[in-house]
């Protein structure tokens, strides 16, 4: 039976009381953190201090997505600040591999995502460096958008070609995730899925993780 993992995105959660919201998410897999540089994606989050910071505080591994531009320069630090995974975007990198192989020689799962109109098909020889593809399934930037469908047939066929070529690597979904579109995304080949407004948006977080985790695992 494949894991399904559940990375709640501190995203929609209290800024200034993040050890606390770290501490509602305990029976999630990991913590996703959203780095924004308002260049990349028209708004602006935190930064390697922050990472840092959490990184020290949080009682489950960092999952970090970065939607900042350079990420060939910036991304090797999130990896070095002790981050589990560090997604750079497709978009913003001018050499994938290299900067692949140095996120995991620095320690980290390197993780690569695609933006919902950018294709998987230019980036499959590549898959085998990836230790994860994030398909977006809202336009990055902002939580609390609903999910879009059209990302279904990307993630199937990345799928195909993950199953194809036999490689290791795992798909992860991010944004819109709720009870009603997770199946959704699992049933094409996921099986990590972001979610942000659906976790922090519930008053028992705990209870919104299990729901989303029973409604992921329907079709396994
Ligand atoms: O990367 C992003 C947004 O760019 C996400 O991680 C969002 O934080 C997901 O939020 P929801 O769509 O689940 O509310
Ligand atoms: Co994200």
């Amino acid at each position: 039976m494949t894991h399904l993992r559940i990375n709640p995105s501190i995203l929609s959660a209290d800024f200034v009381n993040l050890e606390a919201e770290l501490q509602r998410i305990g029976s999630a897999d990991a913590v996703h953190v959203d780095v924004m540089d308002n260049h990349f994606v028209p708004n602006l989050t935190l930064g390697l201090p922050v990472v840092r910071r959490i990184r020290e505080v949080s009682p489950l591994p960092l999952d970090v997505h970065l939607m900042i531009e350079d990420a060939d320069r910036w991304a090797p630090q999130y990896a070095e600040a002790g981050a589990a995974s560090v997604t750079f975007h497709a978009e913003a990198a001018t050499a994938p591999v290299k900067l692949a192989r140095e996120l995991r020689d620095a320690g980290a799962k390197a993780g690569m995502a695609l933006r919902p109109a950018t294709p998987v098909e230019p980036y499959l020889d590549l898959l085998g460096e990836l230790d994860m593809l994030l398909v977006m399934t809202v336009e990055p930037g902002f939580g609390g958008q609903s999910f879009l469908d059209l990302t279904l047939p990307k993630i199937r066929r990345a799928a195909k070609a993950i199953r194809g070529a036999d490689l290791p690597l795992v798909i992860q979904v991010d944004g819109g995730i709720t009870e009603d579109t997770i199946l959704r995304a699992a049933e094409a080949g996921a099986t990590v899925f972001v979610a942000g407004s659906s976790v922090y948006g519930a008053d028992d977080a705990a209870a919104a993780i299990s729901a989303l985790r029973t409604a992921a695992s329907r079709k396994h």
